[in-house]
């Protein structure tokens, strides 16, 4: 596979994706959603909205090499992801338990006392988690469904409300549906037996008990860098992850960092991307102040840099839109993941490696040396250049203090003119 892969950048659209075909038996160039697809995902449906789909390479996690297909419209992140993970190796990856969670938002009455509430809920429970269970039973099926049930009120803030937490085993499905379903028969039980008026049943997307964590560990010699001896490369990637701890203004630069692989491949399998990210930046302000999500350690005297990024990852590999969308389907075949879990693991792992690929960049060479090549190309194409003129346009294009439309097509005019 590697030697198929090698310099897997500089072959044609037409070679890629034949190569690909080759590996994984799927053809990416003749699968498309068709009108009647869409028209069934969305209201008012009136055509397919493109986003460039490319492979991430080089990615190897718990020691199983995966082609990544991310779909996403900047350039730099699917280079990014193929340089990380050339440098960066195997990532150790784990997901112990995927649990969501639910609740069932209160209105108490004055007479309402929490501690009461409280044994009322913790009497009825076995009944409580019966009812839960009557209406999950096709999740129930795959070894999943309703775990854990307690109230939690908030006695001190606001007296007047009281929500019951509903803990939920969605197996390989992202469960908001399923969870929202119990969420709901089981309300006019929960408000019968403490006497409450419910405001709302609906899931949370605060993920707390479904974290992932990757790892991974570098020889320093594997960290080049014309400025810099990979001594000095670990120590300031080391600081740059210190520094995010501190400095929301660089923890969220940071974490928009490990999100460009993530919300990519979330996209690209057809998952749910607003539920990841919103549950994986709550996570990085949980003790009450934005923080970089991941942890870069250099090791001086193993000689090695230890990276960790451990979150939230509420993926599915069935149910929802991507069952039934054709494109998401072919990626899912791509990865060849046989569970959420697998797919959560793959998902973080892209992060790490993302996160390291521009550090590594932004604390040697810079992001622009890197990123702006590719960026130059994409402005080359949107005025127009064709591809024979391509070097020459990035060529050109690199030497400018400044890169956008008006230069460019300034440029293409001067070549063209010298032909
Ligand atoms: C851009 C690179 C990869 C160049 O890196 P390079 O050192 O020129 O790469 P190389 O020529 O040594 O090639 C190494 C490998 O990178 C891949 N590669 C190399 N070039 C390409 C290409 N054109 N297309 C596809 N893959 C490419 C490819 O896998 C190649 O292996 P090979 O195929 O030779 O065996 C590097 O500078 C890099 O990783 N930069 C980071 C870029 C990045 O993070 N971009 C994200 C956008 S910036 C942003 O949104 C977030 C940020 C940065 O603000 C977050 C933060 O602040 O933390
Ligand atoms: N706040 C949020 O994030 C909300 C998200 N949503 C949307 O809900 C959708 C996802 O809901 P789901 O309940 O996951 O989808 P779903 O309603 O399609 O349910 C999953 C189905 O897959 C079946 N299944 C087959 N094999 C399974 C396996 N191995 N493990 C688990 N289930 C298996 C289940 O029995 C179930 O019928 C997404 O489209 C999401 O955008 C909906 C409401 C709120």
């Amino acid at each position: 596979m590697s030697e198929l892969l090698s310099k897997f950048y500089k072959k044609t659209t037409a070679e890629r994706n034949k190569i690909i075909k080759e590996l994984t038996h799927q053809d990416f160039q003749s699968t498309t959603l068709s009108e009647e697809q869409g028209s069934q995902l969305i209201e008012n449906y009136l055509t397919n909205y493109a986003v460039p789909l490319g492979v991430g390479l080089n990615v190897q996690v718990n020691h199983q090499a995966y082609l990544v297909p991310l779909a996403t419209e900047e350039p730099s992140v699917v280079a990014a992801l193929s340089n990380g993970g050339k440098i960066l190796g195997n990532i150790d990856a784990t997901t112990k338990e995927r649990r969501i969670i639910g609740q069932i938002i209160m209105k108490c009455h004055p007479e309402n006392n929490l501690e009461q509430m409280t044994q009322q809920i913790e009497k009825n429970k076995d009944h409580l988690l019966e009812v839960a269970n009557q209406y999950c039973e096709s999740i129930r099926s795959y070894g999943g469904g309703p775990v854990d049930i307690w109230l939690k009120g908030y006695p001190e803030d606001l007296p007047e409300f009281a929500t019951i937490y509903l803990s939920f085993d969605p197996v390989d499905a992202m469960g908001a549906n399923q969870l929202n379903t119990v969420l709901e028969a089981l309300a006019p039980d929960v408000s019968r037996i403490i006497d409450t008026e419910v405001v709302m049943a609906i899931l949370s997307n605060y993920q707390d008990l479904a974290l992932t964590q990757a790892m991974v560990e570098v020889p320093i010699d594997r960290l080049k860098s014309n400025q810099y001896s990979p001594e000095q490369l670990a120590q300031r990637i080391e600081w740059a992850s210190h520094y995010a701890q501190l400095d929301p203004y660089r923890a969220v630069t940071h974490n928009k960092g490990i999100m460009n692989g993530i919300t990519a491949l979330a996209l690209a399998t057809g998952n749910d991307t607003r539920a990841i990210e919103a549950a994986v930046h709550a996570h990085a302000s949980r003790d009450g102040q934005y923080r970089g999500l991941s942890q870069w350690n250099y090791d001086a005297e193993d000689g090695v840099l230890k990276g960790e990024l451990t979150i939230p990852m509420p993926v599915a590999t069935v149910g929802g839109t991507l069952s039934s969308h054709p494109q998401s389907q072919q990626v899912l075949k791509t990865l060849n993941v046989t569970s959420a879990k697998e797919l959560a693991n793959v998902m973080v792992s892209v992060g790490l490696i993302q996160n390291f690929a521009a550090l590594r960049a932004l604390v040697s060479e810079g992001i622009q040396a890197g990123h702006m090549q590719l960026q130059a190309r994409s402005t080359a194409q949107q005025v127009g250049t064709l591809p024979e003129e391509l070097p020459d346009m990035v060529h050109l294009l690199m030497q400018q203090s400044e890169i956008n439309q008006r230069v460019a097509a300034q440029l293409l005019d001067k070549i063209r003119k010298n032909k």
